[in-house]
């Protein structure tokens, strides 16, 4: 079963006056992972798809999103796969099984997607300009950066999966950061980044732990609740940023005019409100 809900872009002044329930309904992911169910997010920011697909012991296909306009979803889009779940298979041309923590591009013109096994798969996809071989990358083949400190308490490692030092790809640039025990800061200090939004999944939260997610301008920063296997869609204009009430990860997929991870504004400390 396929359900695609839409998300129009808001701008950051109309964000000022958001309470909790509209910045939750405009900015939240969450209920993505559902039993037989493929679940899809279409934002209007830079066209990114977030979803979740979850086949439970069925084949689960992935074809024509209306949203998209096309015969299937990956006609002229395209799309990155990541595991966050058991042992699973992912077949688009090729059948690809996929570990937890495994990521897969699957390039423009790759097919329907069908999902089996226990894998609990998140998606992203973004539209192509052009087709670039799929790739199924695990996280020893992923360019790393370590960031932060304990005093900071925001010691973590950046796992760049999709990113232009490992693969090519059109517009995706995709990734997991997992913070150091004891650490619970990521990305602090604050950046944004005008020419590229940014989606965030926080994983391998226990369950009755959360991360608080700041988001908005840096001078007008609001926050959102967050659980495992939930996130929040940032805009360009919006910092992206969290701390956990317990160790976590996150996956962070960028969708914009560039794929240089380095095109950020840094926020300083002091600018933060
Ligand atoms: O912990 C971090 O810092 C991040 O993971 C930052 C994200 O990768 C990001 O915001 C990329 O623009
Ligand atoms: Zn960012």
């Amino acid at each position: 079963m396929l359900s695609v809900e839409t998300r129009h872009a808001i701008d950051p002044a109309t964000a000022r006056g958001f309470d909790t329930e509209a910045l939750r309904r405009n900015f939240h992911v969450g209920g993505i992972f559902a039993d037989g169910e493929i679940k899809l997010i279409y934002t209007h920011y830079d066209r990114m798809i977030v979803g979740g697909a979850v086949p439970a012991g069925k084949d689960l296909v992935l074809d024509e999103v209306p949203q998209c306009g096309t015969d299937t979803i990956l006609a002229r889009r395209e799309m990155v796969v990541v595991n966050i779940g058991g042992e699973g298979i992912v077949r688009a041309g090729s059948d690809y099984a996929m570990a937890k923590g495994d990521m897969l591009y699957l390039g423009m013109g790759s097919g329907p997607v069908t999902f089996s096994g226990g894998g609990r798969f998140y998606i992203l996809s973004a539209p192509a300009h052009k087709t670039l071989p799929s790739r199924l990358i695990r996280i020893d083949e992923a360019a790393r950066i370590d960031l932060g400190s304990q005093a900071t308490s925001n010691e973590r490692t950046i796992h760049q999966f999709v990113h232009p030092e490992v693969m090519e790809s059109c517009q995706l640039v995709v990734g997991m950061t997992k913070l150091h025990n004891g650490s619970v800061w990521n990305t602090m200090p604050a950046h944004v980044h005008d020419r590229r939004m940014e989606a965030y999944l926080y994983v391998d939260l226990p369950e009755d732990q959360m991360a608080v997610h700041l988001m908005g301008e840096p001078t007008e920063t609001r926050h959102m609740i967050v659980r495992n296997e939930e996130g929040a869609i940032s805009p360009p204009w919006s910092i992206h940023s969290g701390a956990g009430t317990a160790s976590y990860a996150f996956i962070w997929a960028m969708a914009g005019d560039n794929v240089n991870y380095k095109d950020v504004e840094m926020v300083g400390m002091g600018d933060m409100r």
